[in-house]
């Protein structure tokens, strides 16, 4: 079911991995196909009954939200096309990862209505978590739009400072693709040690499947939750000490979310120049 307040209408602009997964949620919790219209270059169908469009058309049904869903470096060359139709929305909601709201309002200058947005892919099962941000132009009364709009993906953070939204992409929005890797290296690493590859993937995904749901039930934090798995002279100890030494993972993990929350610095300057 959908929230009450939902938006009449979605107007998206590209529709690829992270669109493609908001909409097939929104779709899954009963909208109805003919609520949006996407616009994306190849004009391929991203769903029974869905409008697809190659051109931005002049005008949006009243009540829309446009949901910027293209790479960030394409903003510049976006913007002019998509201006009117952004000025026409309720609100605007940006997904692009980087772009800082000066430069999306630089694209469409005096629409005081953009919303950055950062969702992750879980939201294709309604377990995604997403960022947003909104400065004191954004209408107060319509955020509970936006908050209707991305109930059924999961949870939802506002944040207060823009500053922070780079590293919360990095956690956040990037964050799957870190556990991914995680569990694939898990599974290879059995394999490496002898177990069947199959088996090893298999038993792999449901320890972190059944270790994440733990987590999120207890009310224990995962590093007491580690150090109940660990019996005093028993086997995981000697497995954390390898994880433990030097901070050999934690440190891992802090250059990784550096290289992903400095790389927005790069596409603001992509969306704000290059096209
Ligand atoms: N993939 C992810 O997990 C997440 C992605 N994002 C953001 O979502 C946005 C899209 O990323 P992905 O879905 O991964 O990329 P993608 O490459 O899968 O999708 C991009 C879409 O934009 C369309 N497109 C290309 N040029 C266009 C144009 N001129 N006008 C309209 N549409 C155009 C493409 O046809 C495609 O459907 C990016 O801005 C990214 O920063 C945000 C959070 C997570
Ligand atoms: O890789 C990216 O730039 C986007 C942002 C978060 C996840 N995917």
């Amino acid at each position: 079911m959908l929230p009450g307040d939902f938006p009449r209408h979605l107007f998206m602009v590209g529709c690829g991995n992270m669109g493609g997964a908001m909409l097939s949620r929104w779709l899954s919790q009963g909208l109805d196909a003919d609520r949006v219209t996407v616009l994306r270059p190849s004009g391929a169908s991203v769903g029974p009954g869905v409008m697809v469009v190659t051109e931005a058309p002049t005008e949006l049904p009243a009540g829309s939200i446009v949901i910027l869903a293209m790479k960030p470096q394409q903003w510049s060359t976006v913007a002019p096309a998509v201006g009117p139709l952004v000025r026409q929305s309720v609100a605007t909601l940006s997904l692009l990862a980087g772009v800082p709201l000066a430069v999306l309002q630089d694209g469409v200058p005096g629409f005081g209505g953009f919303v950055r947005a950062m969702p992750n892919t879980p939201v294709a099962i309604g377990q995604g978590v997403t960022a947003l941000y909104a400065d004191s132009d954004f209408p107060a009364d319509q955020r509970s739009g936006i908050d209707a709009l991305i109930a059924p993906l999961g949870s939802a953070e506002w944040l207060a400072d823009e500053d922070q939204f780079n590293l919360f992409t990095a956690l956040g929005g990037c964050g799957p693709a870190y556990v991914f890797r995680f569990i694939d290296a898990l599974a290879r690493a059995a394999e490496s040690l002898g177990m069947d590859e199959t088996q090893a993937r298999r038993v792999a995904l449901a320890t972190v499947r059944g270790a994440s749901s733990l987590a999120a039930a207890s009310d224990e934090t995962p590093g007491a939750l580690a150090d109940r798995v660990a019996s005093p002279g028993g086997m995981t100890r000697e497995g954390l000490d390898v994880l433990d030494a030097d901070s050999a993972l934690a440190g891992l993990l802090t250059d990784t979310l550096r290289a992903a929350r400095d790389r927005g610095e790069e596409l603001a300057r992509l969306a704000a120049n290059a096209g």
